[in-house]
């Protein structure tokens, strides 16, 4: 049953507001629901809240107890795996086959992974002679940061949201949530599961809205919120950056991509087609280390194009309910608009083609829907906006090149550095050019294979900071040192 009203969660309580906008399914476009927007005077609310159960029972809970809480939490939310399965497909238009597999299993695993992690990761300790001729030791404590602002996208919304909140409340923190305008449904359900397993009221909060002028804005300017995460655009980052300097709280940034495929000659070609076309169209090309840049060694360029081309037209376009289909629609009107403005600057500035470009035909009210074609194209220079610019859509150029030092210039050639796949079967290479790229992340020969207790984030514009595995406790406590003369 989907919710035809989502309402802000605070203090454990469900609140509506006075201002109500769209829910929108990308399906069709149809109004499926209306979101309580959250004013300033809710925000509030939620801060405070959350800022009374840090001094409350979650801040004096035992680290043992919070766990216990953290894993009940993994069992409700598979209990509740179709309704979140429902929540996130009414919100996004993505195929069940894909949320089953990774947007919901990864919303509960990242409760998961954070639990056991706070569990057994040690603190430093050091062991000193005085200038007495003494001893004294030190040792690494850590305290929750207190309230983190947590600010996120559509593209995964369970899944991104609980990549932060998961670390975030584990290391004893509470957060006040704020989800993407266009998917505000699995984060409100997310606090029924909260109060079911007897997580505290005010340790999770979730404010819907907008950026500016709305609850985004309301958030990260609120006083009392002592950190600020973030996933989504580069601009907003900056804006959120901003926001955080004010006060001087720690802030995490991940954030856009440009991200290059490199395809060696020498790679295991089935694979290397089959990986690129998942991190060119999964999730319909909304994944922020998706490729939308492909690099292919020249003796297999035109065998490569006509192969990405084939799987890229042999991909099945559906609503989430169909089991076959492996390609939903993009997240809103708004966001197939900017795509199709790039489908037409790639076609002014002079590329080829190769398949797509346009909106595929769908039958009745779907025609309404926000979808695009799998779009492929080559021939363009190396200064084309399709080149440079994130698009976040389902589309790739693919050039060929033929020395590495070449490769490695034009896929470094960019303002984002976010994450790269690199197919070869030459292990020195891989390590290699791996090692050179500019990115937070180098996959070879795979991509998007995540372990959760590495090192994710973004370089250059595309992000500021680590989360993931230790990376998180960083983040998400402060750090101190005791030194204990003996
Ligand atoms: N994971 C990623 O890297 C994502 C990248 N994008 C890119 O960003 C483009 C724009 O999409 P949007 O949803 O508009 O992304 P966005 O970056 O504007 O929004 C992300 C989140 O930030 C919030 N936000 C926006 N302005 C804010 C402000 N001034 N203060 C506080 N919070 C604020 C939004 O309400 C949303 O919750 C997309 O076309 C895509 O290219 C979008 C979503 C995810
Ligand atoms: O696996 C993750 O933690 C994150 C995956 C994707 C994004 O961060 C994104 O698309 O923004």
């Amino acid at each position: 049953m989907i919710a035809d009203k989502i309402l802000n969660f605070i203090d454990g309580e469900y609140v509506a507001t006075d201002k109500w906008y769209e829910n929108r399914n990308p399906i069709n476009n149809k109004v499926i629901g209306m979101v309580a927007e959250a004013g300033e005077k809710e925000v509030d609310a939620a801060v405070k809240a959350a800022k009374a159960a840090l001094k409350g029972p979650w801040g004096s809970m035992s680290l043992q107890k919070r766990i216990e809480l953290l894993e009940a939490l993994v069992v409700e939310i598979n209990n509740r795996f179709d309704d979140f399965l429902e929540a996130e497909c009414a919100d996004t238009g993505k195929p069940k086959s894909m949320a089953s597999h990774v947007d919901i299993p990864r919303g509960a695993a990242n409760f998961k992974v954070f639990a056991d992690m706070v569990k057994n990761v040690p603190t430093e300790f050091f062991e000193m002679t005085t200038p007495d001729g003494g001893k004294a030791i030190n040792y690494g404590y850590r305290r929750p940061v207190g309230v983190v602002g947590v600010i996120c996208p559509w593209n995964l919304p369970l899944l991104l949201m609980t990549w932060k909140v998961g670390p975030a409340l584990a290391c004893g923190n509470t957060v006040v949530v704020k989800p993407s305008e266009d998917t505000p449904r699995t984060a409100a359900l997310l606090g029924e599961v909260m109060n079911k397993v007897g997580i505290p009221k005010g340790v999770y909060n979730v404010v819907n809205g907008f950026g500016a002028n709305s609850a985004g804005a309301f958030l990260t300017a609120h006083p009392d919120v002592d950190a600020l995460t973030f996933t989504g655009e580069t601009r907003t980052g900056e804006v959120i950056m901003k926001a955080a300097a004010n006060g001087s709280r720690p802030v995490s940034l991940e954030m856009g991509g440009k991200n290059a495929a490199i395809v060696f000659a020498d790679c295991d070609f089935d694979k290397a087609i089959e990986g690129t076309l998942r991190s060119v169209f999964l999730n319909c090309g909304q994944v922020c280390l998706g490729t939308e840049r492909v690099y292919v060694e020249r003796p297999i360029f035109d065998k490569f194009v006509a192969a990405l081309k084939a799987g890229a037209e042999g991909m099945k376009i559906g609503v989430p309910d169909d089991p076959a289909a492996n390609f939903g629609p993009l997240v809103s009107k708004k966001h197939q608009e900017k795509v199709l403005s790039y489908y037409k600057v790639a076609v002014e500035e002079g590329a080829t083609v190769v398949t797509g470009g346009g909106v595929p035909q769908m039958p009745g009210e779907l025609a309404d829907g926000c979808w695009v074609q799998p779009t492929i194209w080559t021939g363009l220079p190396e200064t084309a906006r399709v080149i440079k610019e994130e698009i976040f859509g389902p589309c790739c150029h693919i050039a060929p090149f033929d020395t590495e030092e070449e490769v490695l210039e034009k896929a470094n050639d960019n303002k984002y550095g976010l994450a790269c796949a690199i197919w070869t079967q030459d292990v020195s290479r891989a390590h290699r050019v791996a090692q050179k790229m500019e990115v937070g992340i180098s996959w070879v020969n795979s991509w998007f294979l995540r372990d959760l207790r590495t090192p994710f984030g973004g370089s250059k514009q595309s992000g500021i900071g680590r989360e993931g595995g230790v990376h998180s406790l960083e983040f998400y406590t402060d750090l101190k040192n005791v030194c204990i003369k003996l």
